[in-house]
């Protein structure tokens, strides 16, 4: 039978080579390569196969996740995959499991942590998976404040061991994904203790099962944590407890890399300087940053197709109704979050050249940059997280009464992405984090220490505290100089604000609980200035392909006054904008609109996402959106029969006005 493609139209509108943006977008031909032939090995595996999940209980749905990520562990082994192609496997699986703690936290926790011998001694067991380990730092009482954390390790000097224990019901372990059923290991987080004194939290390699029959070790209680919000979702995952009754673990079990407990029980800091963890956690919130885009990039794209294909209203003596996504409202929603997929996507390649940066400064014992950088980095993980679990929602409105429906694909989308705001540190928390930061750079500014890299605005305060922005006419807001300023005028007015208001305090911290919600909106100014920032260079840079670079100046526009007029109140009570440049900012928006809205589909084809991976009714490639939704109906099983289970119990008895023959 000949495809049909209900989006033909569309893509025929496209004014750039959707090829060359999908490279760009990609990153590298290479990393499009890989990419587009392992979602295409994944799409085409029924092993793979993920739309029953509603439909499952949470058994067959744990089942289900072990068997496709020991069938993917197979090909990653008979393909001999690269660990990129293996990385890009284990994402287009899209079903979160255990794997994604083994390698994405208890495997860097030993890399980053562990001694040289360590590492030898237990990275061999882990990449062969003949492991599997999670990472176990949060407990019933205490996540955000880890110094609070419970749990002790307390040397004993007669047997060399250390003494793992639960002393409360708060100190048990409690969210670690991977942990509940199926890690044998765990890189436990615990107060270590020796010769009766506390030295806090330090991390140690635990054995939880027995190698030989699963079962937990004896002093060892573990278990799942229950049924997580949504169906299928994020259930597909393990998340445990875990209590300990004074469980022994050899001494060369305490990751010693910062710091370690000799024969003789001495706590001795290593000569490594402690710094080193940040690079690790730099490199976690890198790759959280990019499933940032890639999620807005599947939220995006299926209602940008939906919105090409869905027609409501508009039809003149019986012509064709209009396409909800030629209203102006559907655009002034949906191409900011098209806008953001592209935004963050950079901002994630620029994260990754930090991350590489930082490391091989950390190499030459240069920390000079890393406060800077780990601030960076908590704060963008934050801001990108946030809007994006926002994304999908509204992706999800944007799709109408279909959206809602579990085969749109959104509403799990959602399930499993919103946790990402509290995972890896809590969203509020982490820009508090940063605020703390710009505070002291503000405090330093005039003490002759030039502040640097992202931060490097700052040094410019005399100018930008005073500026007034050059804007006169809507095409102004097209020149990358005045919206950078605008964006710099707001972000260092905001912090010196708080910093001003901070001083009025005696004392600091009572003064920094005061200012709280003010500090996290500076802090947020921040980072969209560092997102702007990275999308301007990006389009000021080298890119190839007939049209694309226009795209995505349009794009880039589009992201930095979609955000200059959600927060037009910042940006007009610090006088970094008139009322009148902000209404010449709206009008240019209008026109970034019009010229995106014919290239919308090719630019979310782009994103070169499979039919599987974006699982979706409504987000199909080819537009054939109604019979698949009928096709989706039918699957469910309370369609199995006609007559539903409970007519001749309930029912029948109700319309038949007998309620006493009810079996209830
Ligand atoms: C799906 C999922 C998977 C997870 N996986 C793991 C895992 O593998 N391993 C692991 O160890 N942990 C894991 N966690 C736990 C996670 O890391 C913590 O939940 C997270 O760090 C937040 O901590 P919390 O739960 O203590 O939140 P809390 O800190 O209790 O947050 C509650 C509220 O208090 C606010 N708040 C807290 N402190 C402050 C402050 N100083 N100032 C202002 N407001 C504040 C927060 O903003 C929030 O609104 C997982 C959690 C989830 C949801």
């Amino acid at each position: 039978m000949e495809k049909v493609d209900h989006l033909s139209d569309e893509r025929n509108k496209a004014e750039f080579n959707v090829d060359e943006m999908k490279i760009v977008w990609a990153g590298s031909l290479h990393a499009f390569q890989v990419s587009n032939r392992i979602s295409r090995l994944v799409a085409n595996d029924p092993v793979f196969e993920k739309s029953k999940r509603a439909t499952m209980s949470r058994k067959e749905l744990f089942k289900n996740t072990l068997r496709k990520s020991v069938h993917a562990w197979k090909m990653i082994n008979e393909l001999r995959l690269s660990d990129e192609e293996a990385l890009r496997l284990r994402s287009f699986m899209d079903q979160p499991g255990f794997v994604d703690l083994h390698w994405g936290m208890f495997v860097p926790a030993i890399k980053g942590q562990g001694t040289e011998e360590q590492q030898r001694k237990w990275l061999p067991l882990a990449n062969k998976m003949q492991i599997i380990g999670c990472y176990a730092q949060t407990e019933l009482g205490h996540g955000s404040n880890v110094q609070g954390l419970e749990t002790t390790a307390t040397f004993d000097h007669q047997t060399d061991q250390f003494i793992i224990h639960s002393p409360t019901q708060t100190s048990s372990k409690w969210w670690p994904g991977g942990l509940g059923k199926v890690s044998t290991h765990a890189v436990v987080y615990a107060r270590l203790i020796t010769n009766g004194k506390d030295y806090g939290v330090h991390g140690f390699i635990v054995q939880l099962r027995s190698l030989d029959d699963h079962s937990p070790l004896p002093g060892i209680t573990v278990g799942d944590i229950g049924m997580k919000f949504g169906n299928g979702a994020y259930n597909s995952m393990d998340n445990g407890f875990l209590v300990f009754d004074h469980f022994r673990i050899p001494r060369d079990q305490m990751l010693m890399r910062l710091s370690k407990v000799t024969r003789e029980g001495k706590y001795v800091a290593s000569d490594v300087p402690r710094q080193l963890v940040y690079g690790t956690m730099v490199f976690v919130r890198q790759s959280i940053v990019s499933s940032a885009s890639n999620a807005m990039a599947r939220a995006v794209c299926i209602a940008t197709r939906y919105s090409a294909v869905r027609r409501q209203f508009g039809s003149q003596n019986g012509g064709t109704e209009t396409q909800v996504i030629d209203y102006k409202t559907q655009q002034n929603r949906l191409f900011p979050l098209l806008a953001s997929a592209y935004a963050f996507r950079f901002v994630g390649e620029w994260l990754k050249w930090l991350y590489t940066d930082v490391t091989q400064r950390l190499e030459a014992s240069d920390f000079a940059t890393l406060p800077e950088a780990h601030a960076c980095t908590a704060g963008l993980k934050s801001m990108t997280t946030s809007a994006t679990a926002d994304g999908i929602e509204e992706c999800r409105k944007l799709c109408g009464g279909h959206g809602y429906l579990w085969c749109s694909g959104l509403p799990e989308l959602f399930a499993v992405y919103v946790p990402a705001c509290t995972y890896e540190g809590d969203n509020v928390v982490l820009q508090l984090q940063v605020a703390r930061f710009l505070m002291k750079t503000v405090s330093q500014l005039g003490s002759g220490k030039v502040p640097a890299g992202t931060t490097e605005y700052m040094g410019r305060a005399q100018h930008l505290l005073q500026c007034r922005s050059k804007v006169q006419k809507a095409e102004d807001w097209l020149n990358p100089g005045m919206v950078l300023e605008a964006f710099e005028a707001r972000a260092l007015r905001m912090a010196v604000s708080c910093a001003k208001n901070l001083s009025k305090f005696e004392n600091q911290e009572q003064g920094f609980s005061e200012l709280l919600a003010d500090l996290v909106e500076a802090a947020i100014a921040h980072c969209q200035l560092i997102v702007v920032s990275k999308f301007i260079a990006k389009i000021e840079g080298d890119i190839k392909g007939e049209g694309v670079k226009n795209q995505l100046k349009n794009l880039c526009y589009i992201y930095a006054l979609h955000l200059l007029h959600k927060h037009l109140g910042d940006f007009l009570s610090t006088d970094s904008i008139t009322p009148e440049q902000a209404s010449l900012a709206s009008h240019q928006l209008r026109s970034l609109y019009s010229l995106v809205r014919p290239n919308a589909v090719a630019l979310v084809d782009a994103f070169d996402y499979t039919d599987h991976y974006l699982g979706s009714a409504l987000g199909r490639y080819d537009g054939n959106v109604y019979p698949k939704l009928f096709e989706e109906a039918l699957k469910d099983p309370l369609n199995d029969s006609v007559v539903p289970d409970g007519y001749v119990e309930y029912i029948r008895p109700l319309i038949k006005q007998n309620i006493r023959s009810a079996r209830l």
